[in-house]
């Protein structure tokens, strides 16, 4: 095992990093720091509740965004992400002494209080401490982590952001709702027409789409962090839409070429929902409206 660097492991799936999971991601920093391992977490590519329940369960974010909300808010370095077709039969004891243990030297293991795992869900919180103290790995279950009498989960919170409620999403979160996509090419009216040119990002495959509507939001781009006001939806007053969804951000105070392109997006505030104005010129003031109340809601949090 001299070869493998050693590593300290928090196992769930993870979706949207909400602060119940940080609790769990700074245990394995701490644990990490003192047994001079690898800070990691262990995910899956898809939802395992979808797979075993048949049912559609949009989430908060990709994969890729999971993996980027761990390293930015946490410092986890790897994330492990595993198959849930080739693991879904395994038996929860060789999850551990076959895949934790001998594929990725882990020395010490972080799940939740309901975490269970393994064939049938058999393995469960007790059964890992069990196998784990036989073993010599550490071993740390994390209680439940409320707020407002709550339980935090990822289920609560993707009915916040499916509702557009995105400054309580970000109070379970810890941090704003995030969206990342490179620029796709617009119809180009924001720039010519509007006066309000746009970057267009795509909700990915399988990931909510917050309310339709306006929101406040801060964009990032190139190393760089700007206001923006962003609509969520499909645009009725564009004679043209075609019915498919679309993020799009107008950046203050911005003026360049975008597209191509990596952009986040982090929603702060719902503004108002979607309309269909009467035309593009009472659209334009009402979007100049939005980015004034942008400023103001940002300038308000400072
Ligand atoms: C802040 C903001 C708010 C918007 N609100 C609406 C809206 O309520 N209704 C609507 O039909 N389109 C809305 N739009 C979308 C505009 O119709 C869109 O920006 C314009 O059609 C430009 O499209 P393009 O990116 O394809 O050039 C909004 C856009 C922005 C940036
Ligand atoms: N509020 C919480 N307090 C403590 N541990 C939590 C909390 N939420 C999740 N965990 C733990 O974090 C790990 C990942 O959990 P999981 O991805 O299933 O999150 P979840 O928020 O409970 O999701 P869902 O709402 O889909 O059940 C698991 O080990 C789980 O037990």
């Amino acid at each position: 095992m001299a070869d493998k660097p050693k590593r300290v492991i928090a196992l769930g799936f993870f979706d949207g990093v909400h602060l119940g999971h940080g609790e769990l991601l700074r245990a394995v920093r701490t644990a990490a720091d003192k047994l001079e391992a690898a800070p990691c977490a262990f995910t899956f590519d898809r939802s395992p509740t979808a797979v075993i329940t048949g049912q559609m369960v949009p989430l908060l974010s990709s994969v890729e965004d999971r993996i980027w909300l761990m390293r930015r808010y946490y410092g986890i370095q790897e994330v492990i992400v595993a198959s849930f077709d080739a693991m879904q039969r395994m038996d929860w004891q060789d999850f551990i002494t076959d895949y934790l243990v001998r594929e990725l030297n882990v020395v010490h293991v972080v799940a939740g209080h309901d975490f269970h795992f393994g064939y049938m869900g058999k393995g469960n919180p007790q059964r890992l401490r069990e196998k784990c103290a036989q073993l010599g790995l550490g071993c740390d279950i994390i209680g439940r982590v409320e707020q407002d009498g709550i339980t935090i989960s990822s289920t609560y919170i993707r009915t916040l952001v499916a509702q557009g409620e995105m400054e309580r999403a970000g109070e379970f979160l810890g941090h704003p709702h995030t969206l990342t996509d490179r620029v796709a090419h617009g119809k180009k009216i924001g720039g010519s027409a509007l006066g309000f040119p746009t970057v267009n990002l795509r909700v990915p495959a399988g990931v909510i789409v917050p309310a339709f509507g306006v929101y406040a939001t801060r964009v990032w781009f190139d190393g760089q962090c700007r206001n923006g006001v962003t609509n969520v939806g499909v645009r009725p007053t564009v004679e043209d839409n075609d019915g498919r969804v679309t993020v799009e951000s107008y950046i203050l105070d911005f003026d360049g070429d975008l597209y191509g392109h990596e952009i986040r997006v982090e929603f702060f505030k719902r503004l108002r929902g979607e309309r269909r104005f009467p035309s593009l010129e009472a659209l334009a003031d009402e979007i100049g409206r939005n980015a004034d109340q942008t400023r103001a809601y940002f300038r308000s949090l400072n």
